[in-house]
């Protein structure tokens, strides 16, 4: 067993008890990452909250063991925090986000279940290629996709625009840059005739680095933004919008864990 303590997720194997977990559902925010321990988590125990990198360990209904962990805002974090995560023995994770659609059938409140990412996210070219695919493993996709189908929750399943930037990358023009560069301009657009299907900061880092780790990776995005309306975020809509992305992770780790589920 490793048994040194990871430098930004701030444990180490050891403290993941002796039947430590293999799934990881992982939040940007750290507060999301604490109300998945606090709501859908038994026994849990906070394992370190270094950098505002929130990780708890918790047991599922049927008492498996998982983590609930945050990898901050954006690819260069995430690939930190999930770096750490493989090496203390994680093998498969489910990012839990928000993101803003950006097809006019992909409503605010609804979740997107991402099955590959369009990856322009400079992290990324570190660990592979440009051409690499970004892609989500197929099990613990098709795991998400039933579990919003059981859950009754509105659910889209497509490829998602992973970017560096929430305003520019996004572009956002309600923003201190007065000035968005030519290439930018038109690109939601752009994206959209190519039916993508929302903006989120993670996923094509993540999937990429499942690809070249070797680990199984997924994403669930609750959606808080409709960009073919409007650049901001929805508050009335975003909190029903994460709990349904929460409890469609949560019941997709379920059956992923149970001794029942076969590949
Ligand atoms: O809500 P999280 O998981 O942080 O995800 C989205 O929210 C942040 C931007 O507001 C970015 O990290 C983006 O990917
Ligand atoms: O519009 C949005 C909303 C959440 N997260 C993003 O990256 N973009």
């Amino acid at each position: 067993m490793c048994s040194k303590r990871f430098y930004h997720i701030g444990f180490e194997q050891a403290d993941l008890g002796a039947k430590p977990p293999t799934l990881a559902l992982l939040s940007g925010d750290p507060e999301r990452a604490s109300l998945i321990a606090q709501t859908h988590l038994q026994n849990v125990k906070l394992l370190s909250d270094n950098r505002g990198l929130n990780s708890y360990l918790g047991y599922l209904a049927n008492g498996c063991p998982i983590l609930s962990a945050t990898s901050g805002m954006g690819a260069p974090s995430l690939s930190i925090v999930v770096n750490e995560l493989v090496q203390v023995g994680i093998r498969q994770i489910i990012r839990v986000g928000t993101c803003g659609s950006i097809q006019p059938h992909v409503a605010v409140g609804s979740i997107v279940i991402s099955n590959a990412a369009l990856c322009r996210q400079g992290a990324a070219n570190d660990i592979a290629p440009l051409e690499y695919p970004a892609a989500a493993d197929p099990f613990l996709t098709v795991a998400l996709v039933k579990a919003a189908r059981k859950l009754g929750c509105e659910h889209h399943l497509g490829i998602a625009a992973s970017v560096d930037t929430f305003y520019e990358g996004q572009e956002r023009m309600d923003s201190a840059n007065p000035y968005l560069m030519r290439s930018l301009q038109g690109i939601t657009a752009e994206y959209r005739h190519l039916n993508i299907l929302n903006y989120e900061m993670e996923c094509g880092t993540l999937f990429k680095m499942a690809g070249v780790y070797q680990f199984a990776a997924a994403a669930v995005c609750a959606v808080v933004a409709q960009r073919t309306v409007s650049e901001n975020i929805i508050f009335p809509k975003k909190d029903i919008a994460i709990e349904n992305a929460i409890a469609t992770a949560i019941s997709a780790a379920e059956t992923l864990l149970s001794a029942k589920f076969e590949l």
